[in-house]
């Protein structure tokens, strides 16, 4: 099975936000991308609106299920209170979980499934009550998959950026092992595995051909720094291709 590809569209957010007017739009670019084929939408909503507001969740939303009702929309970040409510509201079909303070400049570590195992089980029942499925944010180590798979979650995502992050071959390669050995463990205990953070149309490839089972990989900063080179439809085709896809 392919992997699928989620269009991160963060920083598209970011961009516009540097002006009080509406472009780029948020909406008109994930309308191209899912055009172009991409399986679905991310968006990591950060407490103090930076990129995505809620405003784009509702705007999101509405496109999404009224044009493409197979895509998948999927909602990232720490389970706040005002966070769990916001995707009650919007239903997405999957909320990625991320232990994220609000203070940081971005993601850069997974959860602590031993430590906050407590949380994570809580807020997860509740989202799955609300028919979300639910995915958490995993570094690449193959020890934490008992704990991530008693907190109820349905998929982990493997956090890539130690991975994307490094430059030097026998790095990447050990980075990769440690990423391919967790989703072996992962699929082992019945959990899909999802992946993102610094992914590339560079390091994408041998990544899906050294872990095969990766139900879906977000990816926005790069694949937006290459939109603006090639396009947002030619560069959601040469990312498909990177995951395998026949385009
Ligand atoms: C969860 C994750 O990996 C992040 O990549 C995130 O979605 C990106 O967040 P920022 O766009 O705020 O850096
Ligand atoms: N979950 C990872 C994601 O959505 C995008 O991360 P990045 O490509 O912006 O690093």
């Amino acid at each position: 099975m392919a992997t699928h590809l989620s269009v991160n569209v963060n920083a598209i957010a970011q961009l516009r936000n540097r002006r009080s007017l509406p472009w780029p739009s948020v909406v008109g670019l994930s309308r191209i991308a899912l055009q172009a084929g991409a399986s679905g939408i991310t968006v990591h909503p950060r407490p103090d609106e930076r990129h995505i507001r809620r405003t784009d969740v509702f705007d999101l939303t509405d496109m999404i299920r009224a044009e493409f009702p197979k895509a998948e929309f999927n909602i990232e970040g720490y389970p706040s209170e005002d966070f769990l409510e916001l995707c009650e509201r919007a239903k997405p079909d999957q909320v990625t979980l991320v232990p994220d303070d609000p203070a940081q400049a971005t993601s850069d570590h997974g959860w602590d499934v031993a430590t906050d195992g407590d949380l994570l089980r809580q807020v997860i029942g509740r989202l799955k009550l609300g028919g979300m499925r639910v995915s958490i944010f995993l570094d690449g180590d193959p020890a934490l998959v008992p704990g991530a798979r008693a907190t109820g979650a349905d998929r982990i995502e493997l956090y890539t950026g130690p991975y994307g992050g490094a430059f030097e071959p026998d790095v990447a390669d050990a980075e990769r092992e440690k990423l391919a050995a967790t989703a072996e463990a992962a699929a082992r205990a019945g959990l899909g595995v999802n992946a993102g953070h610094d992914l590339t149309l560079d390091n994408l490839p041998s990544l899906i051909a050294r872990v095969p089972g990766i139900a879906e990989v977000s990816i926005g900063h790069a694949l937006t720094a290459d939109a603006l080179i090639h396009g947002m439809a030619e560069t959601v085709r040469l990312y498909r291709k990177a995951c395998g896809e026949t385009v």
